[in-house]
């Protein structure tokens, strides 16, 4: 049980790592203030390479930090992690499973290694909807299925915390769909999963809070609803002539782009005063819509910067600054 003080499942305070390469030192978590409500689906979202695997792997004890803190479950971890690793079940890398062996010989295996009782393996089975290809090998499961029994070891062991990394990489709309819909369930009965993917469409409609990572360090968090809701709308614009209307807005400062014919005014644009910009230099328009941002745009601008700087390798730094940790 979580103890009345913990709120957090997982928290991380000024988390730093740096890999050694022969380039450098690269900064692949740069003072990551981390935190995961207990209970729920928490996406875990940034572009590829901003730190969510590092993070993680810090988090379970696989890689050490250079500094800050952690905890889970408000324990302090590493430190107390044998306290809390019964509490835990982390998909990080693709588990061994014996090709040739059903997934409930598989499962049934595990359960044995890990003192768990047999009674387990049906119930996980259940839980991740395998029950009826129990009995098949594993080499014969799709991709999905053997994602989902790849949960289903996680849960042997009962935890109140689940981690995924990536889950739904290389899986078909059919095998995402699975996916979140196990992570729901598991969500449902009270479990805490933490959830990373550098595909916001994947998680954004089964996560129930989300944190977004650029380049190591935390852009935003919150609720989907609140991190869309500080972003302020658009404007979105139908005229004649839209190159003559770009330039009369740009002129007066706001930003514009093109949209399929339309353009959009971002930013805290009052759509009185563009339909009176655009008339007083006699351009009339036909059609003015509020939109609202999507996730899906601010998760694109907040990780702008890192989309551009992933050709550049901007996490490096020269060779004689941090500490380096394995
Ligand atoms: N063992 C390592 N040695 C050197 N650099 C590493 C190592 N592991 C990760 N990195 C670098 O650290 C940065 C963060 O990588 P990490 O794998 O944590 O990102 P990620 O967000 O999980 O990315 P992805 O979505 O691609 O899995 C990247 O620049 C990566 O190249």
């Amino acid at each position: 049980m979580a103890d009345a003080s913990t709120e957090w499942a997982v928290q991380t305070r000024e988390l730093r790592k740096t890999y050694l390469t022969r380039r450098g030192r690269r900064v692949a978590v740069d003072g990551l203030d981390l935190r995961v409500p207990v209970g729920g689906v928490h996406g875990f979202l940034g572009p590829n390479g901003s730190g969510k695997t590092t993070t993680i792997r810090m988090l379970l004890g696989l890689a050490r930090a250079d500094s800050g803190r952690m905890r889970i479950f408000g324990r302090p971890v590493p430190h107390e992690l044998p306290d809390v690793v019964s509490r835990v079940g982390a998909i990080v890398e693709s588990p061994k499973f014996f090709p040739s062996f059903t997934g409930a010989k598989n499962l049934s295996l595990l359960a044995e290694a890990i003192d768990v009782g047999r009674a387990r393996v049906e119930t996980v089975l259940g839980q991740t909807g395998l029950t009826d290809r129990a009995g098949d090998r594993y080499k014969t499961y799709s991709l999905g299925m053997k994602q989902r029994l790849a949960i289903a070891a996680t849960l042997l062991k009962e935890p109140d915390l689940l981690i995924f990394d990536e889950p739904t990489n290389g899986l078909d709309p059919a095998g995402i769909h699975e996916i979140r819909a196990t992570m729901r369930r598991l969500a449902d009965e009270g479990r805490t999963v933490l959830v990373s993917s550098h595909i916001l469409a994947e998680v954004e409609q089964v996560a129930d809070t989300v944190s977004i990572i650029g380049r190591g360090r935390l852009l935003a968090s919150g609720t989907v609803e609140a991190i869309v809701g500080q972003r302020t709308a658009a404007v979105r614009v139908g005229i004649a002539d839209p190159g003559a209307a770009r330039d009369v807005l740009t002129a007066s400062g706001l930003a514009v782009r093109d949209d399929d014919g339309h353009l959009v005014v971002d930013g805290e644009a009052d759509p009185a005063r563009i339909t009176y910009l655009l008339a007083t230099h006699g351009l009339y328009v036909h059609e003015l819509t509020r939109v609202r941002a999507g996730l899906e745009s601010v998760f694109l601008d907040l990780t702008r910067e890192e989309h551009l700087g992933a050709q550049g390798d901007v996490g490096e730094e020269p060779a004689t600054t941090a500490g380096v940790a394995r």
